[in-house]
């Protein structure tokens, strides 16, 4: 009989705190054996209704107790590294939330060190490759019935940004999600991004120019435009209208009933990516583990952490240049397959 994954969670907060309480309640094949948390007390509370769960603040005490088979890691990206390769140094099953790192060098690092292990351990936590609408929107790609892809149109905006949020991460930090997602739906490669700043909120902290006009482009020619909003204030909303030869699709929606009563009609605002995102979380944490558990990956690689590295650093660039910047990728290791994004797209 395969044993349950022992999960070390290493990061307990916004996200971290989300994975801890899915993994406990919802996710089959998988325990929680450690929190870990540089805020001992944080880590402390995670583990407080969770038998047998120990706290730590450092994830080499958690390793060294014995008792962690597999890691999870939600520490804010640049601290993603050091984890990473202190995990994949135990050779364990590793689910790291995006992004892998937020830039090339040390993205491909980690491309390095997994292809010296000879198998894949690393799973991207690129959750919307795991959403009912990317995963039907991708289906209709593929299935050729509306013709080619030509275009999408991307928003994704949320109400705030928490204190630390750099210009570079309304890049490397948000729209990261949707250089992934036009990978996964288009199954080809980004060439070039480019950023345009107009009219600027006067919401967004100081250092921050939000929103963004995000221009991309793929390897055939699909041309993308994401408005990135991090300081929307009503709510979160993330949405894409694809653009094919023979029709159109939307997805996104907020979801909810729309409810009509004397003189108004309407529904509710998404409030943040744990509602708008909340099922594809679980899918894509049971896929995880379910992998896990077969000694493979079940989701985005290390290889698409990478590339989206790529992605990000060359937005990064053009940010700053106005400039369109070319994405240049490394040869990608024959351990990564060849692009056919299945079900989440594990590579
Ligand atoms: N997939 C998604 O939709 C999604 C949503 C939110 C966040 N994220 C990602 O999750 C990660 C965490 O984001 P968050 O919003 O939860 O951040 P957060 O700041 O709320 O939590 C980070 C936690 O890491 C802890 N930490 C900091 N340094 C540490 C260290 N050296 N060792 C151990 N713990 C340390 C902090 O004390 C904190 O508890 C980021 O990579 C972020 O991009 C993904
Ligand atoms: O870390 C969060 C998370 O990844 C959300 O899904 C995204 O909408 C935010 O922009 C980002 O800051």
């Amino acid at each position: 009989m395969v044993e349950n994954l022992r999960v070390a969670v290493i990061g307990a907060g916004r996200m971290g705190a989300d994975h801890i309480q899915r993994l406990h309640t919802r996710i089959h094949g998988a325990e929680v054996a450690a929190v870990v948390d540089i805020d001992l007390d944080r880590a402390k509370a995670a583990v407080a209704h969770i038998p047998g769960a120990q706290a730590y603040a450092t994830a080499a005490e958690a390793y060294e107790s014995g008792d962690v088979t597999a890691v999870l890691i939600a520490t804010p990206g640049f601290l993603h590294e050091v984890a990473l390769l202190e995990a994949l140094e135990r050779d364990i099953p590793i689910l790291c939330e995006k992004p892998l790192t937020p830039d090339a060098a040390s993205a491909w690092k980690i491309v390095e060190a997994e292809q010296k292990l000879g198998r894949k351990r690393i799973q991207v936590g690129f959750m919307r490759r795991f959403d009912q609408g990317y995963v039907q929107l991708g289906g209709l790609v593929r299935s050729g019935e509306l013709g080619e892809l030509l275009m999408l149109h991307c928003r994704h905006r949320n109400p705030d940004t928490p204190p630390g949020f750099t210009n570079e991460m309304l890049i490397n930090d948000s729209v990261v999600h949707e250089f992934d997602v036009i990978r996964f739906l288009t199954g080809e490669e980004i060439t070039s991004v480019q950023v345009r700043l107009g009219k600027a909120t006067s919401k967004a902290p100081s250092g921050q120019h939000d929103p963004q006009h995000v221009l991309i482009e793929t390897a055939s020619g699909v041309l993308v435009d994401v408005e990135i909003f991090v300081n929307a204030q009503f709510g979160y909303q993330v949405t894409t209208e694809a653009a094919f030869e023979d029709g159109i699709v939307n997805i996104g929606a907020d979801g909810g009933p729309t409810v009509h009563r004397a003189g108004r009609w309407g529904g509710e605002v998404t409030p943040g990516f744990e509602a708008r995102f909340g099922a594809a979380y679980d899918v894509e944490v049971q896929s995880w583990v379910d992998a896990a558990l077969r000694n493979e990956i079940g989701g985005p690689s290390a290889w698409d952490g990478y590339a989206t590295a790529a992605c990000c650093e060359a937005g990064v660039e053009a940010q700053k240049s106005g400039e369109k910047v070319a994405v240049v990728l490394n040869e990608k290791p024959a351990l990564y397959g060849s692009f056919e994004p299945a079900q989440g797209g594990a590579q």
